[in-house]
């Protein structure tokens, strides 16, 4: 994923600064640079427009009255509320800098049409006080723009969970790398747009926000077996199948195949139906299993004794039991949360270290669905995928995934990388189907979405 935006925790992300400090960067300089940023973005998205910035006691603030400096100094009229005084010696030399009023923030405070929060950031331990979001909630509403520093006040950065209730911004800026909270529900959907600014410290992790894939062009002398020959097993739901193979064909694999023991309806002619399963067919870049499977719990026992790389979904995730059975198997595994319980258990952390505790225990590629899709692998690599549509819940949409990875195997992507271009794939092919989709409209919109990237 190289190139796409990194994820760093607070932790990291402390680190980082420090190894820029350790440099010989001052913190001052860091801070300057991250509120000459945040005036910037709020300029281009609202030129102008007078503005309202609330700060908080932390370096978060600290940006904040160097935003308001250079908003300022562009002629943009500037008010500023603090929550108390500044507490550490970076935002007491930001608050030095600042030549204008600082009102107190209170239940009086009046709105702007721009609000900008700088109340708290990476280092919030606690809910905000009640009467402290009553307030950001009335000028939230009141302003015509908000926009949040580094991250929404209330949100936790780690885990993206809310400790006490956050308004929904348009626009969040922040600095040196994303944090888990710009991707991971409910917070990812409070964020509006999150810009990245680059302050000068190295951010390089092994977690990354889920980039528009680069998918290798088809080569002039390209075959149906090295486009990708994706094998699917049937079960007692030919429907599910059927979605998930037309799914893969629409996805660029060559060849799609599917082991059905009765003609399975609606299935394009040029999708292979066939009574055996070829399954150790050295062809195969993409055994695919679960999907309408049912419970017949043998399909799956057979699919595991294959050596192909496959993915297993739905009924197969509920019948595995153990997540050790996957082991060795080169297997991706797309659970939603339900499948996720049911095959890991209740596991601690966030969804991302779920997602990555899931990963290790099983040594399989985990994408852990949802309205905060995350794709993990057992060395510690974790994707973020971008907000999808909510309109994606609905019946089929996992299946047409599923068949979407498995094309993305099947064309000699690794493992994880196939499962990150698949999941970018479904969210832009559901905002290209529109809301009133149902999952075959999802598979009619593959093909635009693949258009979107070099393939
Ligand atoms: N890490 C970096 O490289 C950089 C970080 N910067 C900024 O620094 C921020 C982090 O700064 P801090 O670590 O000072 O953290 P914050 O500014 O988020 O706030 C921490 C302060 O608030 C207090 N506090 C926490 N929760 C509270 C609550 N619910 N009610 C009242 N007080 C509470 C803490 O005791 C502490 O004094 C980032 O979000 C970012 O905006 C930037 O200045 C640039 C560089
Ligand atoms: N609220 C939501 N916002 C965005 N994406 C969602 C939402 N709900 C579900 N999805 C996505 O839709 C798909 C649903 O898959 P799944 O739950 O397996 O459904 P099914 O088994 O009916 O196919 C997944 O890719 C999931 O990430
Ligand atoms: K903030």
């Amino acid at each position: 994923m190289t190139g796409d935006r990194p994820i760093l925790t607070t932790a990291q992300m402390i680190a980082a600064e420090q190894e820029a400090i350790d440099a010989g960067t001052a913190v001052e300089t860091l801070m300057e640079r991250a509120g000459a940023a945040l005036a910037e973005a709020a300029y281009l998205y609202a030129g102008k427009m007078p503005i309202l910035i609330l700060v908080g006691p932390g370096n978060n603030g600290g940006d904040g009255y160097v935003a308001a400096r250079h908003l300022a100094k562009h002629g943009v009229p500037v008010r500023i509320a603090a929550l108390g005084e500044p507490k550490s010696d970076a935002a007491k030399w930001a608050r030095d800098q600042w030549e204008g009023d600082v009102e107190t923030l209170s239940e009086e405070t009046k709105s702007a049409p721009l609000l900008i929060d700088a109340l708290f950031g990476t280092g919030l331990k606690r809910g905000l006080e009640d009467i402290v979001v009553l307030i950001l909630s009335r000028l939230a509403t009141e302003a015509h723009v908000r926009v949040a520093c580094d991250l929404p006040s209330g949100v936790q950065s780690d885990s993206g969970v809310e400790l006490s209730p956050v308004p929904d911004f348009d626009l969040t800026v922040t600095f040196g790398a994303l944090k888990p909270c710009h991707r991971l529900f409910p917070a990812s959907h409070k964020c509006g747009r999150v810009v990245l600014a680059d302050i000068g410290v190295d951010a390089t992790s092994a977690w990354a926000e889920i980039g528009q894939p680069r998918l290798a062009p088809l080569k002039p002398d390209a075959h149906k077996y090295s486009r990708g020959l994706v094998h699917a097993l049937a079960g007692t739901m030919p429907g599910a199948i059927a979605l998930a193979a037309k799914a893969a064909a629409r996805s660029g694999a060559g060849y799609v195949r599917v082991s059905t023991s009765r003609s399975i309806d609606g299935l394009p002619s040029a999708i292979v139906q066939t009574d055996t399963a070829e399954i150790n067919d050295q062809r195969i870049g993409c055994l695919l299993v679960g999907p309408g499977m049912g419970n017949l719990p043998q399909v799956l026992t057979m699919a595991l004794t294959s050596h192909v790389p496959k993915v297993i979904d739905a009924d197969g995730i509920t019948h595995l039991g153990d997540p050790e059975r996957l082991r060795g198997q080169n297997a991706i595994v797309t659970p939603h949360e339900g499948e996720f319980q049911r095959l890991f258990g209740r596991l601690e952390g966030s969804k991302a270290d779920r997602a990555l505790e899931a990963a290790r225990r099983s040594g399989a590629v985990v994408v852990y669905k949802g309205p905060d899709t995350v794709v993990a692998a057992d060395d510690g690599r974790l994707g973020f995928a971008l907000p999808a549509p909510a309109w994606l819940a609905s019946a089929g949409t996992g299946d047409v995934l599923a068949g979407m990875i498995a094309a993305m195997r099947a064309r000699a992507l690794d493992g994880f990388e196939a499962a990150c271009a698949a999941v970018w794939l479904h969210g832009r092919a559901a905002e290209i189907a529109g809301p009133s989709m149902i999952a075959d409209d999802l598979i009619a919109a593959i093909p635009k979405a693949l258009s979107l990237v070099d393939a």
